[in-house]
């Protein structure tokens, strides 16, 4: 048994809860995000697009299935720090490689456990998205945590996607044996499984740091371009929307994915929000208005496209809702090959039903390079 430590957690409005340190002796700060999928931790953890953030897992027992380094989405853990209730000492899995309290240490990252989540997460849900503060340091004053929590900076224009997309460009060869597409993925903080969606469909991928100017994403030769997820404010991002509104000129086929998706839509002159309650989790239901059919996709966003404003737009299609909330889940632009969604089709975790989206991507490329 590890001997833990008491922790405390303080809200930017000055609640606070109390319970046990987990991972790293020490102090976090960020937005609070609450993800409800049941599975996964790992994957959230690792997912950069979680960068600046404590994330708040629903599912009541974490870590009890340990880590493998086959489910991490990136190098390491990417979420300022976790927030659980019961949080397993105990790793139960055979492919486990290291225990979740192992894996945070290695990190360097803070959590708290025995948390009445579910109180927390009523309480923020009605309140709307706010800073919080993790503490496990010894002699801490919950008055100065107070104070301190509200020098937090707002996720509400803040630029986080510099800080991890990639500083070199790099290669993914198609793992099938054969390599029939070039994808240019600019990476605004990818995770691993988005190009490994398009290893596994005879892509090579080329992994370009956002910053790249087109000349240089041109002289890849790429058949396709992907615009991966990433943190942040994506409103903020003028001259990635520069970019991709560039990029959309060449006519080259484009699927974005998550940020991809808003970037995409900013590019076109149309706007994004902040959402009272970002969607974290692996059910999030969503219609397909060209099929009809529904689907259960795995999100994890907090800011989304403006309906009004993709209404508004002749040349934009809405071709997916999210069905809890009406939000905009996915558009095209009409007569290009230009389409991306605010969910995750890569999923990694949560269900496979939108995988057929990487299908299409390699569809709009076939035509492409018949053209
Ligand atoms: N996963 C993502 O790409 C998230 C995009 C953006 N940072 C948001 O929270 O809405």
């Amino acid at each position: 048994m590890i001997e833990r430590t008491n922790a405390v957690l303080v809200l930017e409005d000055g609640t606070t809860f109390t319970g046990k340190a987990v991972g790293e002796i020490g102090k976090a700060a960020g937005e609070l995000a609450f993800n409800t999928g049941m599975t996964g931790y790992q994957e959230v953890f690792t997912d950069p697009s979680y960068l600046g953030q404590l994330v708040i897992m629903t599912s009541p027992h974490i870590g009890n299935y340990g880590t493998t380094p086959v489910e991490s989405e990136s190098d390491s853990i990417q979420c300022a720090g976790i927030i659980v209730k019961k949080f397993s000492e105990v790793a139960s899995r055979d492919i486990s490689e290291m225990s979740l309290q192992d894996f945070l240490i290695k990190d360097g990252k803070v959590g708290i456990s025995d948390i009445d989540t579910r109180a927390l997460v009523r309480y923020i849900r009605s309140k709307g998205a706010m800073n919080a503060i993790i503490s496990s340091e010894e002699n801490v004053s919950v008055e100065d945590l107070q104070e301190e929590v509200k020098n937090i900076p707002s996720m509400k224009g803040l630029e986080l996607a510099s800080r991890v997309s990639t500083k070199e460009a790099y290669v993914l060869p198609s793992t099938t044996g054969k390599s029939h597409y070039k994808v240019a993925l600019v990476d605004f903080g990818s995770k691993a499984s988005i190009a490994r969606c398009l290893n596994e469909r005879d892509c090579e991928v080329k992994v370009f740091p956002m910053s790249t100017s087109l000349e240089e994403l041109l002289a890849y030769q790429p058949d396709g371009f992907m615009l991966s997820n990433g943190p942040g404010d994506p409103a903020v991002m003028k001259s990635s929307h520069e970019l991709v509104k560039n990029i959309i000129e060449t006519n080259i086929p484009i699927f974005g994915i998550c940020m991809g998706h808003q970037i995409i839509a900013l590019s076109q002159g149309l706007t994004t929000e902040k959402m009272h309650q970002g969607h974290r989790g692996l059910n999030h239901p969503v219609l397909n208005h060209q099929t009809g059919k529904g689907e259960i996709t795995s999100q994890n966003h907090g800011f989304v496209v403006s309906r009004m404003s993709a209404e508004d737009h002749e040349e934009i299609e809405i071709t997916h809702s999210h069905l809890n909330d009406n939000t905009v889940a996915g558009i095209a632009l009409k007569d290009k090959h230009v389409f991306s969604v605010q969910f995750h089709p890569e999923s990694s975790a949560g269900p496979h039903d939108s995988r057929y989206l990487f299908d299409q991507f390699i569809t709009n490329m076939d035509t492409y390079k018949q053209s």
